[in-house]
Parts: structure tokens; sequence; C-alpha cells
């Protein structure tokens, strides 16, 4: 099966060294000169610099060479592997490329889009008609998948051909690769463990002790839950692999560049530094306004969520912000607050 990705930063690059383990696989990016560098040498110095690509990697930046390297485009697959903020710009710009016969598309980006509030897959239904659509989640840090090591992930569609597309391309070797049709539970569990686990890393920066993360990972997971079933998700997906699979993970796991934010947060150091000095996206950032966004239209409190959001934008302390928390008033464990 020919796999084109679409997006040469960690993940990206990472899923295709994965897939071009079994397949022919072709890496675009938007920057020529670092298509140029991944063909030389073998390498993603600026996104993935310790793993080397294999020979059945190839990459361009030019667009319709990589959409017409997919042929007719017969069983071929298409995967998305940037930002958030790069998908509606992308799938603009494949929309009308890809041709009508391809397996589908499937994206890794795990957000929530900053100016819409809105899940991934409504950008995709906007962005790109006419093609099956899928998003592959769950606990996966780009390095140690690109290092052969274990990982499970979770393929979630509507399109049950494109869930068994997507296994067979991707279930091999240490991967596994999990099917689900609720969209909506996989994406929103992905993109707000990345808005706990800044709250991780400031917690854990503070030096509040193992009780306080716990605590925050149960309840940000009681968070995610709460606004997923008022947007039509299944309780069940937050307690499985892109729930809380990605959310211990993400929260404690010292690869992630979110949790790293909140870490740096704690400290005291301003969000631009942080933001400049990481070199990567961190999509908790946009996430946490665009999550607050959609819960106001859905009337659900994001306790959490507010509270990381008004640390990012400088109106409190991290101390402060969990001064906040720990005072709101007593309830039971299951209310809806
Ligand atoms: N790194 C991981 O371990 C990992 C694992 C699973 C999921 N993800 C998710 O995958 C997505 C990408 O993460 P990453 O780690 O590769 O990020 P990264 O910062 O390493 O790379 C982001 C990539 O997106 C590209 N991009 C951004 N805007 C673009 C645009 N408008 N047009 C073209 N390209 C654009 C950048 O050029 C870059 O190649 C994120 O949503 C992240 O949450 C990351
Ligand atoms: O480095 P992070 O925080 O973007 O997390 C990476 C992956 O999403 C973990 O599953």
């Amino acid at each position: 099966m020919r796999i084109a990705v679409f997006g040469a930063g960690a993940w990206g690059t990472a899923l295709a060294i994965h897939a071009a383990r079994r397949h022919p696989v072709m890496l675009w990016t938007r920057d020529p000169s670092q298509a140029l560098e991944i063909r030389e040498t073998r390498r993603n110095r600026r996104y993935l610099p310790e793993a080397a690509l294999p020979g059945g990697i190839e990459s361009t930046a030019d667009i319709d060479q990589a959409c017409e390297w997919l042929g007719d485009g017969r069983g071929a697959l298409a995967v998305l592997a940037t930002s958030v903020a790069g998908m509606r710009p992308v799938l603009g710009q494949l929309s009308g490329r890809l041709r009508p016969g391809i397996a589908g598309m499937v994206w890794l980006c795990k957000g929530i889009e900053r100016e819409t509030g809105s899940l991934p897959h409504l950008v995709a239904a906007e962005a790109l008609p006419g093609h099956g659509h899928a998003v592959l989640s769950g606990p996966s840090f780009a390095q140690e998948v690109a290092a052969g090591l274990p990982v499970a992930l979770t393929v979630a569609s509507r399109s049950e051909f494109l869930r068994r597309a997507v296994q067979q391309a991707l279930h091999h070797g240490a991967a596994r690769i999990y099917g689900s049709d609720d969209v909506i539970g996989v994406e929103l569990g992905g993109a707000l463990k990345n808005v706990m686990a800044i709250a991780a890393g400031a917690c854990d920066g503070l030096k509040l002790g193992h009780n306080a993360r716990a605590a925050l990972v149960t309840r940000g997971l009681a968070e995610t839950a709460r606004l997923g079933v008022a947007l039509g998700a299944r309780a069940g997906t937050f307690t499985g692999l892109t729930g809380l699979g990605d959310l211990v993970l993400t929260c404690t796991g010292d690869l992630s560049r979110n949790r790293r934010v909140g870490l740096a947060l704690a400290e005291g150091r301003p969000l631009p530094e942080i933001v400049a000095r990481l070199g990567h996206v961190a999509e908790g950032v946009p996430c946490a306004a665009a999550a607050l966004t959609l819960a106001a239209r859905h009337r659900v409190e994001l306790p959490i969520v507010a509270a990381v959001q008004s640390v990012l934008d400088g109106e409190r302390s991290p101390a402060e912000a969990v001064r906040e928390l720990l005072s709101r008033e007593p309830r039971d464990e299951d209310d809806n607050g």
C-alpha cells in the first residue's frame, strides 16, 4: 500500500518510519530545504534528530508530486501529520488534488481549532469533503515509535472500510491498532490530555506531590468525559487508549512537550519564551481556550482547563490557580461540575 504523510514534524516523521517498515512512503513537508535534507542525509534534524530514515521513505515539498505519487489512489492512504493549526490550510491544498480512489485521509493531530472551537473531524469535513475520514490517536511519543518500541493506538472513523484499511496499513511490528467508531470521543480525549499535561507539569514543578498529580489526572479525566458526553461521545471511550491511556502518558512522561510547558510555567518563565524554546507545537496552549469556547456552547464547566487558561493568559500564577481550584465548594465525586 502506498502511504503519503503530509507534515514532517516529529510525529509525521516517526509514523513514516513505522509505515516504511512495510510500505513505500512519501513524506511531504512545506519546507523545500527540509525535503532536500531528508533525501540527502536520511535525517530530519530539526524535528526528530535521533532517528535514521529508512530508504523506503521518499520526500518532497511539491504537493502535486506527493499526490501524483499516490497513483490512481486505489488502496492508497493519505496521512495528515501537521498541528491542528496546519489542518485547514493543508487539507485545502489537498482538496481537488487527491484522487477520489484513495482509501481515505487519516489525521494524527490532537487538539481543537483555536478560531472556531471545532474538533478536527469538523475541520476535515469542511476542508476536504468527498473522501473517507479517520483519526489516529493514543499514547505515542514519536521518539519511541521511531525506535520501534511497542505502542497501541486507536483509529476512529465512521467508515468501517477506512478503519480496516488503516489497521491493515499500520498494525504490524511493535504497533497494535485498535478500531473505534467514536470519532468525537477519540478526538476530545487526545485534545484535552494536552491541557491536563500542562497542569500536571505545573503541579510537579511546584512540587505538590504524587497525591496531587493523581487527583489532577482523575479529575482531568472526569472533566474531559463530561464535555465529551455532552458532545455525543461514549463515556467508555475516555477510559481507553485515547483517553486515560494518553492522559497518563502525557501527564507523567517527560518526553511530553505539553508537560514541559507546565514545568517551565511553574519556574515562572513567560509563555512566549517557553513556546519559542520548545521548537515544537504544544497543542495544549491553543487548545485550552478552544476547549473553553466549546464547553461554553454546551454549558459544561471545565475548572482545570479554565485554571490552565488563566495561567497561560498571565492572569494568575500556577500557585494561585492551584489555590483557587482547592477552594472550590465540596461536591459529590460524580456531580456534573
Ligand atoms: N510528537 C508526538 O509524539 C506526537 C504523538 C502523537 C500525536 N502528536 C500530534 O501530532 C501533531 C503534530 O505533532 P508533531 O510532534 O509532529 O509537531 P512538530 O511541532 O514536531 O511538527 C509540526 C509540523 O506541522 C507542520 N505544520 C504546521 N503548520 C503547517 C501548515 N500550515 N502547513 C504545513 N505544515 C504545517 C510543521 O511544519 C511541522 O512539520 C500535533 O497535533 C500533536 O499533538 C504528536
Ligand atoms: O509531546 P506532547 O505533549 O505533544 O504529547 C505527544 C503525544 O501526544 C503523546 O501521546
